[in-house]
């Protein structure tokens, strides 16, 4: 009876085969499109993940519910320590609960504001540009150009750092380490059967070197950070503009609030943000690229709205005229909708109810940000990519009917870094390109999405070529 909802209804339960089988074969997202509308009647469902029941909110109001609640009455679920994600993650900002959580946040949130650069996004963008002249023959898996270019531009504008990552087709070291490091993160088959960690198996032992030499270079990162930031002080030196390192920002706040943020902690927030932040904004950009390259008149409404605030010349955009690009915005939040990242989980500390279901203390539940998106009762085609629907006046009747970035007290830190960075990749490759699909593209009628637990494409291979 633990498990049963023993004082509501029955939730109703998704069979077992066709979540295996998903897991095994396909994007977990087969699991969530095969929903019935029975599911979005109940707004939750139950599957059963190896050991444990794992409840599903695919409704907007039952995700209000959950998502707004305080983090001390339903934190994040506490996976198993031997999960890579934790051995990697640690307890930082993503996965810790409570007081500690609270010291997270409270250093992070300011110092994502002051590090908010087009400068800085926008160099890179032009080191990309280069590189791609360079380096790469037709067609561009566009993914992995855009996992260059998001990881070097957090690199720069978290730690000062140049991973180097468009300089040649050859990864750099560290990024090949931690591209090793993300396959065992996000194993669904390492995360139902924990046990497995424990094995002496070749790809554990992989993964653990791997980690123990990202942390070394995280270390000594944070070592000339704090050599940097006390010879500033020493010879009492303002930064000449406004923005800062996300890690210099960090450093200072944790000594101003005396909040004693030790060296495993900056460690585990590095990490923290350079995951969360990576493979989401690759995977938004390659969204918003595959369907302007998809449909032609919509990348070329937008390339005009694009010269028209900034003029026919290759430039970095600036903020306020970032703002300006209503269309660009529309073709953005319409790629979030269609692939935020997907789930977002948390623990009952105590029965819950929602509508007519109560649901047992300790309960695993997730929202499925992706269920909630495409809920015919707030979308129209659902399924269909309508930047226009971003274009009218009208209200959204539900405003939690839209959460690519969650909401609440556990939200993402980064979402405005992130849309900055979305923005600024997408104008300027309008001004400097035009692409398209290749005509035998596997992608011709939707994206296909490869098997991983985040969103992402399958080989997107796109025709780019320079404007003349
Ligand atoms: C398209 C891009 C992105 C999407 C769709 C996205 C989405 C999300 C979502 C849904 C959450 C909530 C997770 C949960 O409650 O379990 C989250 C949290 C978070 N995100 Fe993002 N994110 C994006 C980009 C970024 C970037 C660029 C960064 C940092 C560089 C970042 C850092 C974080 C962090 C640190 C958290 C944890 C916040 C907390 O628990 O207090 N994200 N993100």
């Amino acid at each position: 009876r633990k498990h049963n909802n023993f004082l509501g209804k029955e939730v109703p339960k998704i069979p077992f085969l066709p979540v295996a089988w998903s897991i095994l074969t396909g994007p977990h997202v087969e699991v969530l499109e095969t929903i019935p509308d029975e599911y979005y009647q109940s707004g939750i469902y139950k599957a059963r993940l190896g050991p444990n029941d794992y409840y599903t909110i695919v409704s907007a109001d039952f995700a209000r519910k959950l998502l707004t609640e305080s983090e001390d009455v339903v934190p994040k679920y506490k996976f198993s320590s031997e999960l890579p994600v934790l051995k990697f993650y640690g307890t930082g900002i993503v996965f810790s609960n409570g007081e500690q959580w609270r010291t997270h946040r409270k250093l992070s949130n300011p110092a994502f504001n002051r590090a908010l650069s087009p400068k800085v996004m926008g160099d890179v963008v032009l080191e990309s540009f280069k590189y791609l002249r360079k380096e790469i023959h037709q067609p561009v898996d566009i993914y992995e150009l855009l996992q260059r270019i998001t990881t070097e531009v957090l690199g720069q504008v978290a730690f000062g750092y140049s991973f180097g990552t468009l300089k040649s087709k050859e990864l750099p070291d560290i990024v090949r380490k931690y591209k090793i490091i993300m396959t065992n993160v996000e194993s669904y088959i390492l995360y139902i059967f924990p046990f497995l960690n424990k094995l002496p198996t070749r790809k554990n032992k992989i993964f653990n070197s791997a980690v123990k030499d990202f942390d070394k270079f995280v270390f000594e990162i944070i070592d000339l950070k704090r050599i940097e930031l006390a010879k500033r002080k020493k010879l009492n030196e303002k930064k000449k503009c406004n923005n800062e390192e996300l890690l210099i920002s960090m450093l200072e706040a944790s000594e101003q609030e005396n909040l004693n943020i030790g060296t495993k902690d900056l460690r585990d927030n590095i990490i923290n943000f350079f995951s969360a932040g990576n493979d989401t904004t690759s995977m938004s950009v390659s969204s918003s690229i595959y369907y302007l390259a998809k449909y032609p008149h919509m990348q070329k409404r937008a390339r005009e709205e694009v010269i028209s605030i900034i003029g026919n010349e290759l430039k970095i955009p600036t903020a306020d005229q970032l703002k300006e690009m209503k269309y660009l915005n529309a073709v953005i939040k319409e790629s979030l909708r269609r692939y935020p990242a997907p789930m977002t989980y948390r623990q009952l500390l105590k029965p819950t109810q929602f509508g007519e279901y109560v649901l047992p203390e300790n309960s695993i539940i997730r929202v499925s940000n992706f269920a909630v998106h495409h809920d015919p009762k707030y979308w129209d085609n659902a399924y269909t990519f309508d930047p226009e629907r971003w274009l009218t006046n009208e209200k959204r009747s539900n405003q939690y009917s839209y959460i690519p970035f969650s909401v609440g007290p556990r939200n993402c830190v980064g979402q405005n870094f992130s849309i900055m960075e979305q923005r600024i990749i997408i104008a300027m490759f309008l001004l400097k390109y035009e692409w398209s699909l290749p005509e035998n593209s596997i992608h011709k009628d939707e994206l296909v999405l490869s098997n991983a637990f985040l969103f992402r494409p399958k080989n997107l291979e796109i025709n780019i070529k320079e404007r003349v």
